[in-house]
């Protein structure tokens, strides 16, 4: 297993007490395979994926669990094992493609700067291999010498995908790469992530809030509520049977990416709760249409299938809530508070 996350806790101190942000997930990225973190926003999806980096706020902490990458404990190595790790064996694409990119310096200066600096290159092969880098995700050379202001928001985000590929990674961790964009653009970029991810043989961790983008590029994923992981599975079992109320509602609740056929789409009402004082029993419950008593109580990880689980306490009975929740009407009204 390339990576393998265990029972990982993320906590941030605040004024008003302790956030657990990452309230003890596991799960494994195998090698070549795309793992898709998904969840609404603030269900801790990017503390999750920048803990693995050790890219985090002062005021978030390790509060238990294991990292490892290819074998090595990466909350055991040193800064400066770290910093080796950084870009040359796992790569980050954050949430904004502007936040990658420097807006004051031209784009391939900051690539051919990852290939000497960090990539040990001499200046005139890494120019070369920063237009080899430009052309594989569908830019042209001549724009290397461009700002990133100059750029359009998919080609920014071509250009911070060649800056993360720049030393052929291992694994790259892509926060959410192509929300900021129009569904014509997500799909190109989408499909020339792909087409490099299969070529480089690359692992990736994509976080993503939309469902139709797991679905569009995954092989596994990951579900994430309010600091758990609500489901996982590889990509095809968990859409085609979820088996957890709130990836039912998440499927639900987004057009599809690749389809042209429309479905009624019913939102999940309310929002996920906050992680200063978490509920007890299924974190989803309050907005989750097929709520029992039962579900005041812890629930347990169950297997669904053979690679595939689920934190419900009605896993048992997901085929009947997944037929019932194709009426819309089913959503709405849930949360009363
Ligand atoms: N620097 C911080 N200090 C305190 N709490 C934080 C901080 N950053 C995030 N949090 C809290 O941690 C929880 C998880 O946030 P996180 O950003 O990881 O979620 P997310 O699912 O990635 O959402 P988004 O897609 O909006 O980034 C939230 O409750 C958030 O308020």
């Amino acid at each position: 297993m390339l990576l393998s996350v265990k029972d990982l806790k993320i906590q941030y101190k605040t004024r008003t007490g302790i956030v657990h942000a990452v309230d003890g997930i596991s799960f494994d990225v195998p090698e070549g395979k795309v793992v898709g973190i998904v969840g609404e926003s603030g269900c801790g999806k990017t503390t999750a994926v920048r803990s693995l980096l050790r890219v985090m706020p002062p005021v978030a902490s390790y509060a238990g669990g294991e990292i490892k990458f290819d074998g090595s404990d990466i909350l055991k190595l040193s800064e400066r094992e770290m910093n080796d790790l950084r870009w040359r064996d796992i790569a980050y694409i954050p949430q904004s493609a502007m936040n990658a990119l420097d807006p004051v310096w031209r784009v391939g200066n900051q690539i051919i700067e990852v290939l000497t600096k960090r990539g040990g290159m001499k200046k005139a092969a890494a120019k070369l291999r920063a237009e080899e880098l430009f052309a594989m995700v569908g830019l042209e050379k001549k724009r290397l010498r461009d700002y990133p202001h100059q750029f359009s928001g998919g080609m920014r985000q071509r250009a911070s995908i060649a800056l993360a590929l720049a030393l052929s990674p291992r694994l790259a961790i892509a926060d959410e790469p192509v929300t900021a964009l129009d569904v014509i653009i997500q799909r190109q970029v989408l499909d020339t992530f792909s087409r490099l991810q299969r070529e480089f043989g690359l692992s990736v961790v994509l976080v993503t809030h939309d469902i139709s983008v797991v679905a569009y590029v995954c092989d596994y994923v990951v579900v994430m509520y309010a600091g758990k992981i609500v489901e996982k599975g590889p990509v095809k079992d968990v859409l085609t049977s979820p088996s957890h109320a709130y990836t039912i509602g998440l499927y639900n609740a987004f057009p599809e990416l690749s389809a042209d056929e429309e479905r009624e789409l019913s939102p999940i009402e309310g929002g996920p709760p906050l992680l200063l004082n978490p509920p007890e029993g299924c974190r989803f419950r309050e907005r989750c249409p097929f709520a029992q008593e039962i579900c005041k109580q812890e629930p347990v990880e169950v297997q669904v299938g053979p690679e595939h689980f689920s934190l419900c306490h009605r896993a048992h009975e997901a085929a009947e809530m997944r037929e019932q929740a194709r009426d819309p009407a089913v959503w709405r009204g849930v949360v009363t508070a």
